[in-house]
């Protein structure tokens, strides 16, 4: 029987992001505390017949070519092991697209931790996260999942424990924002930088309101400047009562914490007033059992 393989590609959101310094390559040096949440795309690999690689994506805004992240994995270990068989990655997109939630990233991993199954490749999975670097810098965090200090371009791992369990409000306005221009439109000059080591220790000593004093992101101010919608919701999420609010990544997606479940319902129902994309999952924050 044709052999296949489902598997989860988590969301991320940044809990803290800073950058420190542009680098000679033209990337940014970050400093940031990456964590997943329970809201994934499955991604399904089937054995082929024949030797090449096949996409397909129920969304219509996820390319369905060499331009996939998941495609892009698939075709490193391919050609790095010298595997001579097919296979068929069909995407169930969850997670909204261009969306600053590391959608496309985790659908590499995902398909890298995958295939390492499916060929029977033996990898370690620190071995699948360096691999995971060259597909892209969220990459290699997100082949481990749970949540961690990401250092250098953002492919360096520093494992943390899972924050406390709390609820998460997510709100994408109808944009797609481009990494690369909020990361050219950064002013290094006069840039706020949180306190990622205060997080840390909020964190470790699962303290959720010290997580909430000290959650920030300098890319925030850049996007929302490009993109007043974003300031908007991010302004009401606030006056509805979350107990943190930051935009995730390069954004445009905004979330609140929020650590009663009593409140969740009122700041969904404020959100989905004037936001079509509003979603209420759990922080997951665990590393990958696969
Ligand atoms: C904003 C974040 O999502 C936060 O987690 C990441 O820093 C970006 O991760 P990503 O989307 O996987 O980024 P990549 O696909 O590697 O890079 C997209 C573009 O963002 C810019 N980029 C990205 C990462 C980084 N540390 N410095 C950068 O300047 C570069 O212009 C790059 O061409
Ligand atoms: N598997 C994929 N899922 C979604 N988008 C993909 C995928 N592969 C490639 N892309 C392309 O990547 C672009 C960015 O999509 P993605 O959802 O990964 O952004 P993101 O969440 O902002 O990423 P990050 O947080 O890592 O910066 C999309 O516009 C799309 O064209």
């Amino acid at each position: 029987m044709e052999k296949r393989i489902l598997i989860k590609a988590p969301a991320k959101i940044n809990l803290s992001l800073d950058v420190l310094h542009k680098r000679d390559d033209g990337y940014h040096e970050v400093k940031m505390i990456m964590t997943t949440i329970d809201l994934a795309d499955r991604i399904e690999l089937a054995e082929l017949n024949e030797d090449k690689i096949k996409i397909a994506s129920q969304n219509r805004f996820v390319p369905d070519d060499e331009r996939n992240l998941a495609y892009q994995a698939a075709k490193l270990l391919k050609e790095r092991y010298n595997v001579k068989k097919g296979v068929y990655i069909s995407i169930l997109k969850m997670i909204p697209v261009a969306a600053g939630l590391a959608g496309g990233s985790s659908d590499a991993a995902a398909t890298l931790r995958g295939l390492n199954k499916l060929w029977n490749l033996g990898l370690s999975i620190d071995e699948l996260a360096e691999l995971g670097a060259q597909i892209g810098s969220d990459v290699s965090f997100c082949v481990y999942g749970g949540t961690a200090l990401a250092t250098g371009r953002g492919e360096k791992i520093e494992h943390l424990p899972a924050p406390p369990p709390c609820w998460v409000i997510l709100a994408k306005p109808t944009i797609g924002v481009s990494t690369a221009e909020v990361y050219r439109n950064l002013k290094l000059e006069n840039i706020k930088h949180p306190n990622t080591e205060a997080m840390i220790d909020a964190i470790c000593n699962q303290d959720f309101h010290g997580i909430c004093k000290n959650v920030g992101n300098v890319l925030e101010s850049v996007t929302l400047q490009m993109y007043p919608e974003v300031h908007n919701i991010k302004t009401k999420m606030e006056r509805f009562g979350a107990d943190a609010v930051l935009m995730s990544g390069s954004g445009p997606t905004v979330y609140g914490l929020v650590q009663y479940q009593s409140r969740l319902q009122r700041i969904y129902n404020g959100l989905r007033g004037f936001c079509d994309q509003v979603y209420a999952v759990r922080l997951l924050g665990k590393r990958h059992l696969d």
